[in-house]
C-alpha cells in the first residue's frame, strides 16, 4: 500500500482521487490546500478519500507519507515540496513549469540529494518524454514547440490584455520565443514547454509557439524534434477538464499513471 499525501484538491486533484478511490493499493493519507481553502476542500476530500485528512502542510512531526504529489501549482514547490525533499520524502511535481524560474531546478536537486530521494517531473499534458530523453543522449539539433488552445483557455494570462480574445476570428500566435520566456509569461499553460525543455535541448535552447484558435476545442500540442537519432513529430489534440480548461484530462491521467507505477508490482 502505497501512503500518498497530495499538494491540490483542483481540477487535477480531485480527478486523480476520484479514478483512484477504489484502488486499494493507493492511499490519499493528508490533502493540503491553503488556509482559505481548507473549508471548501474538506467536504471533497471526505467524499473521494474519506481517511484523508485536510491541512495546510505537511506534520513536520507526524507520519510520512511514502509520496507526496504536487498537483497544485507553481508556489506549491517552494512552500511544500523543496522542504519535504530535504526531509526525505520523494516527491512528484506536476507544475513544472515552475522550474523555469533561475536556480529552481537545482534547488530542488539539491534538496534531493540532501535528503537521499528523489524527485520525480511528470510528464503531465504531453507524451513521447521518454523519446525526447533518450534522444538528447545521442544529441539534439533542434525542438520546436507549437501549443494550441481555444481562446477561453487564455483567459487571465497577458494574452488578455493583448488580444480580443472573445471575438478571435482565425488563429492567432499570441506568444512565441523560447521555453524560459513561455513559462514566465504564462506560467499555468507552458508546463508542456517547461517539460520539453528539461527533456531536451534546455529552457533557452526549445523554441516555443503559443496560439488562440477558435477554430479548435482542444488543447494541441505539436512537437518536433531532430537530432543524431533521427526525427519525430508529435500532435496530442488534450480534451480540456471541465473544471479547468486550461488543463488536459491527460494530465489526471498521468499522475494516476505515476502513481500506479509506485503501488503496484508491474510498471509501465
Ligand atoms: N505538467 C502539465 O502538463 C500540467 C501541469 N499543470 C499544473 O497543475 C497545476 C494544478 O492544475 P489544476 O488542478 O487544473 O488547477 P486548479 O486551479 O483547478 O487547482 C489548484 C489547487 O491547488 C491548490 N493550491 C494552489 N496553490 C497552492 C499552494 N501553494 N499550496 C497548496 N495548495 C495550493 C488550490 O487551492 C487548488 O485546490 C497548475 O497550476 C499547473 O501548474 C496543469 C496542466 C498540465
Ligand atoms: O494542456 C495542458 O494541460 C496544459 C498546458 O498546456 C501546459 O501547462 O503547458
Amino acid at each position: 500500500m502505497l501512503h500518498v499525501s497530495m499538494i491540490g484538491c483542483g481540477a487535477i486533484g480531485v480527478g486523480v482521487m476520484e479514478l483512484l478511490k477504489s484502488d486499494p493499493e493507493v492511499s490519499f493519507d493528508l490533502v493540503i490546500v491553503p488556509e482559505a481553502g481548507l473549508d471548501a476542500a474538506r467536504p471533497v476530500v471526505s467524499s473521494l478519500a474519506p481517511q484523508a485528512r485536510v491541512a495546510a502542510r505537511l506534520d513536520d512531526d507526524g507520519v510520512r507519507p511514502d509520496l507526496l504529489i504536487e498537483c497544485a501549482g507553481h508556489r506549491a514547490i517552494e512552500e511544500h515540496i523543496l522542504p519535504a525533499l530535504a526531509r526525505g520524502i520523494p516527491c512528484m511535481v506536476v507544475s513544472v513549469g515552475a522550474l523555469s524560474e533561475p536556480g529552481l531546478a537545482e534547488r530542488l536537486e539539491a534538496a534531493a540529494r540532501q535528503g537521499k530521494t528523489q524527485v520525480q517531473l511528470l510528464s503531465g499534458a504531453i507524451g513521447a518524454i521518454d523519446a525526447l530523453s533518450a534522444a538528447k543522449i545521442g544529441g539534439l539539433d533542434s525542438v520546436i514547440y507549437t501549443g494550441r488552445k481555444p481562446p477561453q483557455a487564455w483567459k487571465d494570462t497577458p494574452a488578455e490584455a493583448l488580444f480580443a480574445l472573445d471575438s478571435l476570428e482565425t488563429a492567432t500566435v499570441i506568444f512565441e520565443g523560447t521555453a524560459r520566456q513561455a513559462a514566465r509569461l504564462y506560467p499555468k499553460n507552458a508546463n508542456v514547454a517547461a517539460t520539453l525543455s528539461l527533456a531536451g535541448l534546455g529552457m533557452d535552447h526549445t523554441q516555443v509557439r503559443l496560439l488562440a484558435d477558435p477554430g479548435v476545442t482542444e488543447n494541441v500540442h505539436h512537437v518536433e524534434a531532430k537530432g543524431a537519432f533521427g526525427g519525430f513529430e508529435l500532435t496530442m489534440r488534450g480534451k480540456p477538464l471541465a473544471a479547468n480548461p486550461k488543463t488536459s484530462a491527460l494530465t489526471v491521467f498521468s499522475v494516476v499513471r505515476a502513481l500506479g507505477n509506485r503501488a503496484h508490482a508491474l510498471a509501465i
